[in-house]
C-alpha cells in the first residue's frame, strides 16, 4: 500500500493538463453496447481504476475492449453476441457501473445487475433509474441482490424525475434511443458530461435533443452503429487545481480547463479574490496573498458541484474570516473534514453544513481518505499545511486522478508517493532527504 507525503510550504507555479473526464467516459462506454455495427473508437481517455473496472464489466458483457494506456484510446466493439448479466464483483467496486442498465435492455431487451450499494458519500438509491425503464414498459424484479430488468420491447413514454439524477438522465436516455416512439424526460441532470453523452449518442445515430437544458426529447431509432469521439476534458479534475492554485498564492496555468464547465466554481473563487484569465486552449489562475470567505452551496449543474466540495472547504479553511459550507446533494460528504479537524482545523459541524473559521496554521498529521474528493481534498490541506502531511488509503485517489502527485510535483509542489512500510521505516533525516 502507499500513501502521499506533502510537505506544505511551496507556491504552485507554471502548468499543468487534465485529462478527459471520468464522468464522462464511464457513460459513453456503457453507451458502446448500443451499436451493434463496427468499433468505437474514444479518445482523451483517463487512466484511471474506474475506466479499468467498466472495461472488465464491458468484457464480461462481451463487447471487445482494447485499451491502449499510451495513446488515451478505447476501442470498443459490441457486434457480437452480448450477455445481458453483469458480473457481481465489478458492480460491487464501482456503482456507475449501473449505467450499463440502460444501454442492455434496450439492446437485448434483458438486463441484469447486482444491486449497487450505497458509498462512503451517501445512500445512493437507483429508484428514479428503474422508474424511468418501468415508465418505457420493462419489468422490474429484484432478487438476491440482483436487478433484473425486461421487456419485449421499450416504448417512449413521459418520465418526469423528482430529483435531476445523472445517472438516471443518463441510463433512461440511453435507454430510449431504440424505444419506439418519442421519450420526454422532464427536470434531467444538465452536467456537461450529459451533453457529452447526447452528442455521442447522435453520431451513432440517435436523436436526442434538449441536453444541457432541463427536458431532453429522444425520438427512438432503429439501430446505432459505432463511430469515434474524443471525451471531454476533466471539469472537477481542473476544479481541483484552481483551488490547489488559490491557496498557494499561486499562478498556474490549466491547459483544458474549459470556462463554461466551471462557472459556480469560478465564480465564488473570484468573490475570495482568484484572479483567472481565460486563453484559448486553458486558464490562469492566479491565488491571491489573502483569501476572502464565502459561503458555499452544493446543487446540481449549474450549482456548485458537490464533487468540489471536499476540496472547496480547504480553501475555505485559509480564508479571512468565517465561511459556510452547505451539502445539499449527498448526505455524507463531510468524512474529510473530521481529518482536517487533526490537522487543526477549526469548524462546526451540523448536519448539511459546515461553518469553517479561518485556519491559517494547518498541521501536518496523518490522515485517511474515505472517498475519492475527500483524498484530494487532504492532499490540498498539505499543500498549506506546515511540516508534513500523509495521506492514505489512496485507492480512492486512483478513481479518479490520474499521476496527481505528479501533476503537483510539476507545478513545485513538495509531494512525493511512497511504499507504506517504506516510509515507516525513514528516519527524519531520509525524509528530508526525499524531499531535497
Ligand atoms: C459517475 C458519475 O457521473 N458520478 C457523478 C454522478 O453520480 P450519480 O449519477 O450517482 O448521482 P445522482 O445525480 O444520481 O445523485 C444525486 C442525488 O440523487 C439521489 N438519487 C439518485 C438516483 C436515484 O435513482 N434516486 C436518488 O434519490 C442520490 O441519492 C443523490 O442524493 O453525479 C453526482 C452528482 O453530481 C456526482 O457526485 C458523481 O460524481
Ligand atoms: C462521487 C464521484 O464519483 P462516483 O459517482 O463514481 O462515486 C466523484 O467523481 O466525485
Amino acid at each position: 500500500m502507499e500513501k502521499i507525503i506533502v510537505r506544505g510550504g511551496n507556491r504552485l507555479e507554471g502548468s499543468v493538463r487534465v485529462e478527459g473526464a471520468k464522468n464522462a467516459v464511464l457513460p459513453i462506454l456503457a453507451a458502446t453496447i448500443l451499436a451493434e455495427e463496427g468499433k468505437n473508437k474514444l479518445t482523451n481517455i483517463p487512466v484511471l481504476s474506474d475506466i479499468f473496472t467498466l472495461n472488465e464489466v464491458l468484457k464480461a458483457l462481451n463487447v471487445a475492449i482494447e485499451f491502449d494506456q499510451d495513446k488515451k484510446e478505447i476501442m470498443a466493439d459490441a457486434s457480437g453476441e452480448l450477455n445481458f448479466e453483469a458480473p457481481l464483483e465489478y458492480m460491487n467496486k464501482m456503482r456507475a457501473s449501473i449505467v450499463v442498465m440502460g444501454p442492455l435492455l434496450a439492446r437485448l431487451g434483458r438486463a441484469k445487475v447486482a444491486m449497487p450499494g450505497g458509498c462512503a458519500i451517501g445512500s445512493r438509491p437507483i429508484d428514479l433509474h428503474l422508474k424511468g425503464f418501468e415508465a418505457m414498459g420493462a419489468k422490474i424484479q429484484m432478487e438476491n441482490g440482483y436487478i433484473e430488468a425486461t421487456t419485449d420491447g421499450l416504448k417512449g413514454a413521459h418520465i418526469y424525475l423528482d430529483f435531476p439524477s445523472v445517472g438516471a438522465t443518463q441510463n433512461i436516455m440511453m435507454a430510449a434511443t431504440l424505444a419506439e416512439g418519442t421519450t420526454l424526460i422532464e427536470n434531467v441532470a444538465r452536467e456537461p458530461e450529459i451533453v457529452d453523452l447526447a452528442i455521442f449518442l447522435n453520431q451513432m445515430g440517435a436523436k436526442v435533443v434538449g441536453a444541457g437544458t432541463e427536458s431532453i426529447r429522444i425520438e427512438g431509432v432503429k439501430a446505432l452503429k459505432a463511430v469515434e469521439h474524443s471525451i471531454i476534458p476533466d471539469r472537477i479534475e481542473a476544479g481541483t487545481f484552481m483551488v490547489a492554485s488559490a491557496i498557494t498564492q499561486g499562478d498556474v496555468f490549466i491547459e483544458d480547463a474549459v470556462p463554461d464547465h466551471n462557472k459556480p466554481l469560478i465564480s465564488k473563487l473570484k468573490e475570495m479574490g482568484v484572479q483567472f484569465k481565460v486563453k484559448a486552449n486553458g486558464m490562469r489562475v492566479i491565488g491571491p496573498k489573502i483569501l476572502k470567505a464565502t459561503d458555499v452551496k452544493t446543487m446540481p449543474h449549474p450549482g456548485f458541484p458537490t464533487d468540489m466540495q471536499a476540496q472547496m472547504t480547504i480553501a475555505q479553511t485559509q480564508a479571512n474570516g468565517t465561511s459556510v459550507m452547505k451539502e445539499t446533494v449527498f448526505e455524507n460528504r463531510f468524512m474529510h473534514m473530521e481529518e482536517l479537524r487533526r490537522m487543526g482545523a477549526s469548524f462546526e459541524l451540523d448536519g448539511e453544513t459546515v461553518v469553517i473559521k479561518n485556519s491559517p496554521h494547518l498541521q501536518g498529521a496523518e490522515v485517511t481518505s474515505s472517498d475519492l474528493r475527500a483524498a484530494a481534498a487532504l492532499i490540498l490541506a498539505g499543500l498549506v499545511a506546515e511540516g508534513y502531511t500523509r495521506v492514505t488509503n489512496l485507492k480512492h485517489l486512483d478513481r479518479g486522478y490520474y499521476q496527481f502527485h505528479k501533476k503537483l510535483q510539476q507545478i513545485g509542489a513538495a509531494i512525493e508517493r511512497v511504499d507504506e512500510s517504506a516510509e515507516k521505516e525513514m528516519q527524519e533525516e531520509e525524509l528530508k532527504q526525499l524531499f531535497a
